[in-house]
């Protein structure tokens, strides 16, 4: 039997949904992460500090008793938002992040940015509050390949507006090829990057190959080999600008399993035996601290959790269950299609 005990990790990039999903995936999370940066793409949006704030009561209430977790909530970037409530949440301690979704890119992205000149004031006002702004970096071009769709942002919009506004600092979300580990690196401190527990197991081939499997279907949508092992690369490093942020994107059955299927992975509640694995299999388990516990506060520039989170490795396979229930349907629990023999300890 192996074990690792690290610090409790944190998601800096999750979807809690609302109403009945949220309660059947709150659990899932608040089981192993201390801290959460939730991603504010409801129905309608969240897009004000008062939003904001009435979405973290609705979260911290749905807590079953005797767990704890901290929502660390965002708002959603509009062309309308007014950087005065930015910075009034942000002062507030109400709101950790702002999160930028070129309108279209993805689920629940309508109201997202089409004009970034619309919204050089609020940018300017985080670079001078120290911010962070949470890029869903694809370009929404119908010209563009969807596959190229993260290297084209980044030529085409992330650097632009990173130069164009000193001093931001910016998390790319969920990144998923070698263009945007690259970028992290070629970049200095103002900038980091998640990935995705997903990201780090399936390749484009996993989703297409053998027949349509909806759910590994997400966006940004997994790239080539080559990518999934530059992601790997980075995620094991140790390095301090690559966290974790599992983009647990919960979606119905029916939703998926559809002739036009919702994007998004669950993976709320394996994600630490999925990354155990990982690391292990590179060799690299012990840089699993840095990445889900200790990089992902140091950017935020928030305390490292004091309690602990222990992983233990058998000789018998890990079972989750297939599918979690709740009042809004079954949502199945990323399979990463090989047998795990981590767990995390009770
Ligand atoms: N990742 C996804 O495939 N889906 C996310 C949206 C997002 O993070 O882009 C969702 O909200 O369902
Ligand atoms: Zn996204
Ligand atoms: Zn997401």
């Amino acid at each position: 039997m192996t074990q690792i005990t690290l610090p409790r990790p944190d998601d800096w990039h999750l979807h809690l949904r609302d109403g009945a999903m949220l309660e059947a995936v709150l659990p899932e999370s608040a089981r192993h992460f201390a801290r959460a940066i939730i991603m504010p793409n409801l129905v309608p949006p969240v897009v004000t500090g008062a939003q904001a704030a009435a979405y973290r009561e609705r979260i911290l209430a749905g807590l079953p008793a005797g767990m704890r977790f901290t929502p660390l909530m965002t708002l959603y970037l509009t062309e309308e938002t007014d950087p005065a409530d930015v910075a009034a949440a942000a002062a507030a301690g109400i709101v950790t992040a702002v999160k930028l979704y070129p309108a279209g890119a993805t689920t629940n992205s309508a109201s997202g940015v089409r004009d970034f000149d619309k919204v050089r004031g609020v940018l300017e006002k985080m670079a001078e509050i120290g911010l962070p702004l949470c890029v869903h970096g694809e370009v929404t071009d119908p010209a563009v390949d969807i596959f190229d769709r993260e290297a084209v942002f980044i030529e085409r919009v992330l650097d632009p507006v990173r130069r164009a506004t000193p001093g931001l600092r910016v998390v790319m979300e969920h990144i998923t090829t070698k263009d945007g580990v690259d970028y992290v690196r070629s970049q200095g401190e103002d900038l980091g990057a998640t990935i995705t527990t997903h990201h780090l197991i399936i390749n484009r081939n996993h989703i297409l190959v053998g027949g349509i499997k909806p759910h590994y279907y997400c966006l940004p949508v997994a790239k080539r080999e080559s990518h999934r092992l530059a992601l790997v690369e980075a995620a094991t490093s140790g390095e301090a600008r690559f966290f974790l942020g599992t983009d647990s994107a919960p979606h119905a059955d029916p939703a998926k399993e559809s002739a036009c299927g919702c994007a998004g992975c669950f993976t709320a509640t394996n994600t630490m035996p999925l990354l155990a694995h990982v690391f292990e299999a590179e060799g690299r388990l012990a840089n699993l601290e840095a990445f889900a516990s200790r990089n992902g506060p140091a950017f935020y520039r928030l305390p490292v959790n004091s309690e602990t989170l222990t992983l233990e490795k058998t000789d018998t396979a890990t079972h989750w269950p297939a599918k979690i229930f709740g009042g809004a349907g079954p949502v199945t629990v990323f399979d990463p299609g090989f047998p795990v023999f981590w767990h995390v300890t009770p």
